[in-house]
């Protein structure tokens, strides 16, 4: 069986700046030029820390076309993965279809969500996404946002296919997480989204992760899964122990509030606006999020 590419290492789920109710793409441009010269392995844009269900068509095919080309002109033409979700077949078959012309190298799709259909409507959808689809698919699976888990022996199903090379797993259970590691194909990528499992995910098998959190302290968050790849388990626990506080302050509040004030603050991005219904962090978290920029010890 032949996989269209497999996946691994860091990628960043980035987020989507935004100034005066518009895309901010001096922001854009500053940010993935930023990335470029980081060790990440790819970009996912438009998904839930992208605040990908209030882009519109335009403003997604601005994001994919300026980040391939400050990309390209940094030298690290990296993959990038537009998020895609929705809870009607035929209707996500159109927009893949829709979406095809717009440059991205694959698709991270969610469960249908609200609806929760069963494990044999999961396969079907899954099924039919995966026909229809020009370019590799990457399953995401988080049942505490969409209402529904995508088991393992309907994924294991999914993952005979071979343009389904992977999934963003976020289950939240690690026996279901470790039980996938231990059956999947070889090729079909478990890349960890829950960012306080980092650490243990990567250290159970997993092939890598889409952390919004790396936003921050990028080369620590890279580097743990380097050492542990190397075999320095030491070395990664020690750099854990110190980023482990990291994802629980970002995620204090709804993501990605805590990202784009941290960024605003660093100068990265020109504004930490949020679209509603997601709204700025209090002045209580803003007051943390300073506090931890100033921390230095940080690997
Ligand atoms: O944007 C994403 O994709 C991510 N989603 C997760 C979530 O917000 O629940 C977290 C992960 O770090 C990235």
């Amino acid at each position: 069986m032949e996989r269209q590419h497999s996946l691994s290492g860091l990628w960043l789920p980035l987020i989507t700046p935004f100034r005066d109710g518009q895309l901010d793409t001096p922001s854009l441009r500053r940010l993935v030029a930023h990335y470029a010269a980081q060790p990440i392995d790819g970009f996912i844009l438009g998904a839930t820390t992208g605040e990908g269900m209030s882009l519109d068509d335009d403003e997604i095919r601005a994001l994919l076309a300026i980040t391939r080309a400050v990309l390209a002109d940094a030298g690290r033409p990296i993959p990038i993965y537009l998020g895609l979700s929705g809870s009607d077949t035929r209707k996500l078959i159109k927009t893949l279809q829709h979406v095809q012309d717009w440059g991205a190298d694959g698709y991270l799709v969610a469960c249908p969500y609200y609806t929760r259909p069963s494990q044999r409507g999961l396969l079907e959808h899954f099924s039919a996404l995966a026909d229809s689809a020009d370019r590799p698919i990457l399953i995401y699976n988080i049942p505490y946002r969409t209402g529904v888990n995508l088991g393992n022996e309907t994924m294991l199903r999914l993952a005979e296919r071979t343009n389904i090379v992977g999934v963003k797993d976020c289950c939240a259970d690690p026996a279901q997480t470790f039980d996938l590691i231990r059956h999947k194909p070889s090729g079909f990528a478990v890349l960890t989204g829950e960012d306080p499992h980092f650490y243990s995910a990567l250290s159970s098998g997993a092939d890598g992760a889409i952390l919004a959190s790396a936003h921050v302290y990028t080369s620590g968050f890279a580097g743990i899964g380097d050492k542990l790849s190397a075999g320095d388990q030491p070395g990664a626990l020690a750099d854990w122990r110190r980023l482990a506080d990291i994802p629980r302050l970002l995620f204090s509040e709804p993501s990605p509030g805590a990202i784009k004030h941290w960024l605003w603050r660093t100068g990265l991005i020109d504004s930490p606006e949020m679209r509603l219904p997601m709204v700025p962090v209090s002045a209580e978290l803003a007051r943390k999020i300073e506090a931890a920029m100033a921390v230095a010890d940080q690997p």
